[in-house]
């Protein structure tokens, strides 16, 4: 049994794919906790990301995947819970290297826009590769910055150094 799990939610136009998700991660050992929905019926795919979002930031040794049509919603929403980078991966080379750049902890799918076979090669690549840190810290330190900061209130609008 692996030892990191696997938090997984959806919407209607996710459904199918996170079935076969499910079987393929339940296959390779990983625990995996589906917070739904249960059905291809109509839903409102931000309820499901918050529910991802909000386990991974109080289980931080957990990682999400969330599903909806484009995968775009579930990004866009995950994205606002501090402490969340969520990572919408349309190829097995984006799966990888935002686990090496920018250690995503939600990994976002569209449903209707690849088919199962190349959604698991990303889930794997995207599971297999390790955070490289390095350069990257400073970028999560930025990003971590910019969390910190009250958009209602203030701009975060840092000049981009001369030296990276
Ligand atoms: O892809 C999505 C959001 O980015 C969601 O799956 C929506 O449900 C999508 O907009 C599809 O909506 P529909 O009601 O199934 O037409």
């Amino acid at each position: 049994m692996k030892t990191t799990k696997i938090i997984i939610g959806n919407d209607h136009g996710g459904y199918d794919l996170k079935l076969a998700l499910i079987n393929h991660l339940q296959q390779q050992g990983y625990p995996v906790e589906d917070i739904g929905s249960h059905s291809g019926e109509l839903v409102r795919y931000p309820y499901y990301a918050a529910t991802v979002a909000r386990e991974v930031v109080e289980n931080p040794d957990c990682r999400g995947i969330l599903i909806c049509s484009t995968g775009i919603g579930m990004c866009i929403i995950a994205n606002k819970f501090k402490g969340i980078r969520a990572a919408l991966c349309n190829s097995s080379y984006q799966g990888k290297m935002t686990s090496a750049h920018n250690n995503s902890n939600i990994l976002c799918l569209g449903g209707r826009c690849i088919g199962a076979f190349e959604a698991i090669d990303i889930v794997d690549m995207w599971l297999n590769t390790p955070y490289e840190g390095g350069r990257h810290d400073i970028s999560l330190g930025l990003i971590e910055q910019a969390e910190a900061v009250n958009f209602a209130d203030e701009q975060w609008d840092p000049e981009i150094p001369d030296t990276q």
